[in-house]
């Protein structure tokens, strides 16, 4: 699924308007109607709904919902915030098309912000959209702080006013803090970016059937892996298969005292069907490995605590995994340095072996045009690319990296970014809370390892490696919830992932 600009999402309106013939007041009016239709399954009509409408489109919104609302027998209060003067013709006719028992306020100056403290009340927020061209100042400001210390909880029509769309919103410019964000056929790059929590809350995207030729047809870096998305990449096995045709991989993972880190990938490796797999591990995790993971083959290092050496028969793996729990001795940097040097395998590279290039220019001149999959947390990312402003400015140097080095970068996040060597960036949409403790990120480097050995591209293999990674741990949720949630029931819970998706495929 496509994320458009907000000048994209005017052109697609506009597009829309012209396609179908109809005004734009009509599609105003599906806006209104699909918002309505979610308001109205999460609010009982009783109490009082205030609805903020600035003098654009959204406030436009903000008045056509208004009238929805009152005809449902919602209790609803309309404010026509600052200079109406000049607004929007749509503004204009929803405005006339208000009943004549539904009286609006006119907030013209801070005195006649209505104090909603203490009374409970749901509030719309129909001030700004898209249009936002400037950060909010003044009187808005003033509307949006006075929402914002007043506990009541907001609902935002298409986006929380203030907030822009997609890029950093100036400083000084105030945003409302809105508990619920319900934008319009396609989700914001705003909703996606973990800075703008506060600001979103839970957001939802309602179809108001914008032109799917003109979605289809425009050009952007930026999308969301939809369910649809992966699993039409998804291969079924076939009957005569058997173990050689979905790959050998190879994990070198695990140190003194983070055996665990290559438990956890190898389980998750085995679990996501990779057809063999051999795991080399320093020799004080011989028998850990042999016990917890009887499916593996383990090698040892003549270290017995850190990673070394390669293997010496490397060539025959089809994929290699590095990094969970290996540590940043300095025999395993040299260990890392042989592999970038002599393997042109395609390769998974997690936690320490990213730090330990991170640390060496010598490391990462070896990282040109070879088949490299990143998978840093963000921290990680950090030391990689150096510091960061702020999560636009993570999403730009991830897109320089990945076209500099031409490597797939997975930063993982809330919603993980895959990054592509095109300089493209996949936003992926399943996961949960639960996710949040240790381990979790070495089953990811698990599963998209196996994946790469089955002959998934290495876009392929990052953007259903995450996505399944997520969705193990959705389908854990239910009877786990997130706060017991480890990265054990993550892999558990990957058979049902995988089945759920292939049980839908046609
Ligand atoms: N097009 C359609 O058919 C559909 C559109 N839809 C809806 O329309 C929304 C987009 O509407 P929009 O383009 O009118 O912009 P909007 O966000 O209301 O703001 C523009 C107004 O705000 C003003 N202004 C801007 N920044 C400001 C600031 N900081 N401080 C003060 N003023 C500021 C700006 O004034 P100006 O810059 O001219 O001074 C102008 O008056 C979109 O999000 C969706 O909700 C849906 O109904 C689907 C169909
Ligand atoms: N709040 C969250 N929502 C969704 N996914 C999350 C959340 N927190 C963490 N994750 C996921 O969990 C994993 C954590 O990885 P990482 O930080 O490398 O953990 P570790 O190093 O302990 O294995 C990532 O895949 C990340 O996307
Ligand atoms: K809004």
């Amino acid at each position: 699924m496509k994320i458009l600009t907000a000048a994209q999402t005017r052109e697609a309106d506009a597009y829309t308007i012209q396609e179908e013939g109809i005004s734009s007041a009509e599609l105003m009016e599906r806006a209104a109607k699909a918002f309505t239709g979610w308001f109205e399954n999460k609010f009982q009509p009783g109490g009082e709904v205030h609805i903020f409408c600035g003098p654009g489109n959204n406030g436009g919104d903000g008045l056509a919902v208004a009238r929805l609302l009152h005809e449902r027998n919602y209790n609803v209060q309309p404010y026509l915030v600052g200079d109406i003067s000049k607004a929007s013709d749509d503004f204009e006719t929803n405005l006339e098309r208000l009943p004549q028992d539904l009286q609006t306020i006119h907030v013209e100056q801070e005195a006649a912000i209505p104090n909603l403290i203490g009374k409970g009340s749901c509030v719309i927020d129909a001030l700004f959209g898209t249009g936002l061209n400037r950060p909010v100042t003044g009187l808005y400001a003033k509307v949006l702080e006075a929402l914002n210390s007043s506990g009541v909880t907001v609902t935002s029509i298409d986006i929380p006013s203030g907030l822009y769309t997609d890029s950093q919103t100036p400083e000084d410019g105030a945003i409302v803090r809105a508990q619920y964000t319900v934008s319009f056929e396609l989700p914001k790059l705003a909703f996606l970016l973990p800075q703008h929590e506060p600001f979103v809350g839970e957001w939802h995207v309602v179809s108001i059937g914008l032109s799917q030729q003109f979605i289809s047809e425009v050009n952007t870096n930026y999308f969301c892996t939809k369910q649809e998305d992966v699993q039409r990449l998804l291969k079924l096995r076939k009957k005569f298969s058997h173990k050689g045709l979905y790959g050998h991989a190879l994990l070198l993972c695990g140190g003194y005292g983070k055996m665990g880190a290559a438990v956890l990938a190898a389980r998750a490796c085995l679990r996501s069907g990779v057809g063999l797999l051999t795991v080399q591990v320093p020799q004080a995790g011989y028998p850990i490995l042999q016990t917890a993971v009887p499916e593996a083959m383990t090698l040892t290092d003549r270290n017995r605590k850190h990673l070394s050496e390669l293997p010496q028969d490397i060539q025959k793996y089809d994929v290699i995994g590095t990094g969970p729990g290996i540590g940043t001795e300095r025999v395993t940097k040299t260990a890392i340095g042989q592999l970038l040097a002599t393997s042109s395998h395609p390769t998974v590279i997690d936690a320490d072996a990213i730090n330990l290039i991170a640390a060496s220019d010598k490391l990462k001149a070896q990282l040109y045009k070879k088949k490299l999959i990143f998978t840093p947390h963000p921290k990680e990312f950090e030391r990689l690319v150096g510091k960061v402003k702020n999560d636009y400015d993570r999403l730009q140097h991830l897109r320089e990296f990945c076209m500099e080095y031409g490597c797939y970068v997975v930063l993982k996040g809330s919603h993980t970014a895959v990054g592509t060597p095109e300089g493209k960036v996949y936003f992926n949409t399943t996961g949960n809370s639960g996710m949040a403790t240790g381990g979790t990120g070495d089953v990811l480097t698990g599963i998209i390892t196996a994946l790469v050995g089955q002959q998934y591209t290495l876009e392929e293999a990052c953007l259903l490696g995450v996505y399944v990674h997520g969705l193990a741990a959705d389908l854990a949720f239910p009877s786990l919830g997130d706060i017991a949630m480890t990265a054990s029931d993550v892999i558990d819970h990957l058979p049902k992932a995988f089945l759920h998706l292939t049980q839908l495929m046609p």
